[in-house]
């Protein structure tokens, strides 16, 4: 048994952006059964401290990073939660990341700074008298905690799990002191990158391993294309570098009991949830599949690609409605395309009720993506028998088999990949979706194999458990 510290910008019941609340949400339980007992600290933004029932407060802080704050324990969703109470930092409009004009917080830096400070802190003196033999930090808010562990003297293994390496977390030089960072170490060995100061930088260098979401974007990240400014840093590590797939959290994800949904365990009893989803998105009958693509809208996820590729599918009969927010721009151009087409529609906005009724009444689900480290709509759409088409990269490279003929013939396929990712490759892909689709025998022997792969955490919590079992061994 590992006592684990997860240390993480968001977490799903409670809150999220994107698929690195759904991991931070589901995980710890899927721990609880090889042993491990995972701990959450997370910053307590308003729309947290909001949901939290009863807490207890285990320790208090003059000064954190600007303000005083305190540290709030208490158990929700099953989850034992540790939340940095500090209004200064947390306590605000906007949203967790952004502002209420869509523009980066000034001072998160500090923000999560703090959250990695606390991380450290816990791991040195405890919380409430548990102590962790583990930090596990996430993405680049909790990059820091390794140094902040050095300049304490802490021999914990710390685990940095990267979910994506776009955001890098830089801030320029002058913060040094404000970030409570030792300036001797702002050196290309540490956390400097490019004569910034990078939190992601700091948590490849100072962590004990590392791991990534997907096999094939642990190799990605080590090529310039992929790791994006760190590929460089990540081959010097590349021997602590390891890919261990995400899953979902089966129960929320599951059309057999799917409250959101007219719930449904063979493929054939997906029609009540297509015709409700065409009725919500204004879509009349169509012919060909009707496809859903539910996503953050950003240049990762290749939506541009979709709205140029998609003549083909429309010339097909096919039909798309699309649940997102994000870039302005793609939302002004996905709203035009809906405007031009009766068979596209488009719902700008974020809506966790809406996402279960597109997988359960969808007949195919996108992932245009450039890169995806995962990815985990994919996964949904295997477990609802919605049939991915996605981008042969990352986790979509790993979690769907593609309909080629081999995989066809010995009736393996689950969905359709396709590689290079552009424009033309993706018309092309929705040209065989239309002819797979037109066979209803293949179709359906496809979403039969689909509902039946493990996407769940079981695996892959072994993986991590493994990780911890052999940190802990040897820093005994
Ligand atoms: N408008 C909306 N309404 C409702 N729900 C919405 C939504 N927009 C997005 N979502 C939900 O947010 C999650 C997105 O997760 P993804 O893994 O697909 O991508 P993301 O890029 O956020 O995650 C990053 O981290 C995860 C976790 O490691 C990796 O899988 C991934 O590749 C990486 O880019 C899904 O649960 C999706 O349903």
């Amino acid at each position: 048994m590992t006592k684990v510290l997860f240390v993480v910008s968001e977490l799903a019941p409670l809150i999220k952006t994107g698929g690195l609340a759904d991991v931070a949400g589901a995980l710890p339980t899927a721990l609880a059964e090889y042993g491990d007992e995972v701990r959450t600290l997370l910053p307590g933004y308003r729309a947290v401290m909001g949901k939290l029932g009863k807490t207890k407060v285990i320790e208090k802080y003059d000064d954190l990073f600007g303000g005083p704050a305190k540290l709030l324990a208490c158990k929700m969703a099953g989850l034992d939660l540790l939340i940095i109470d500090a209004p200064h930092l947390y306590d605000r409009d906007g949203g967790i990341y952004l502002d209420t004009t869509g523009t980066d917080w000034a001072d998160n830096p500090q923000r999560f700074a703090a959250l990695s400070y606390v991380g450290a802190m816990i791991a040195e003196t405890g919380a409430g008298g548990w102590t962790p033999d583990v930090v596990h930090g996430h993405d680049w808010q909790a990059g820091l905690t390794p140094e902040y562990l050095r300049a304490r003297a802490v021999q914990v293994p710390f685990v940095f799990t990267i979910h994506n390496i776009a955001f890098h977390g830089n801030t320029d030089a002058g913060k040094l002191v404000a970030l409570k960072l030792d300036g001797d170490r702002f050196t290309r060995d540490h956390f400097e990158f490019w004569g910034q100061i990078s939190a992601l930088k700091a948590g490849l260098m100072g962590a004990t391993k590392i791991t990534t979401v997907s096999r094939t974007y642990a190799e990605e990240l080590l090529t310039p294309e992929f790791g994006i400014g760190m590929d460089g840093v990540l081959r010097d590590r590349q021997s602590d570098l390891v890919g261990i797939v995400n899953g979902i959290d089966e129960d929320i994800w599951n059309p057999a009991t799917d409250p959101y949904i007219t719930p449904y365990t063979t493929p054939a009893k997906k029609a009540a949830n297509k015709k409700a989803l065409r009725e919500i998105f204004g879509l009349g009958p169509s012919d060909g599949p009707l496809c859903v693509l539910v996503s953050r809208l950003t240049e990762q996820k290749g939506i541009d690609l979709l709205l140029a590729a998609l003549p083909e599918l429309l010339s097909r009969g096919g039909q798309l409605a699309l649940l997102g927010s994000g870039d302005p721009k793609l939302e002004v151009a996905l709203l035009a395309a809906a405007a031009e087409h009766e068979n596209v529609s488009v719902k700008i906005g974020y809506d966790e009720a809406l996402s279960h009724q597109m997988m359960a009444g969808g007949d195919v689900i996108l992932v245009p993506s450039r890169f995806e480290p995962c990815g985990l709509t994919q996964l949904y759409g295997l477990r609802y028998g919605t049939l991915p088409l996605v981008a042969l990269t990352g986790g979509l490279a790993d979690t769907v088999i593609n309909a080629s003929p081999a995989a066809l013939a010995s009736g393996v396929a689950t969905g359709i990949q396709f590689f290079p990712i552009t424009t033309q490759a993706l018309g092309n892909a929705f040209a065989r979706l239309a002819d797979l689709y037109n066979d209803p025998k293949t179709w359906k022997t496809m979403q039969r194999n689909a509902m039946k792969q493990d996407v769940g955490w079981k695996a892959s919590a072994a993986d991590y458990h493994a990780i911890y079992t052999s940190l802990t061994e040897t820093h005994q």
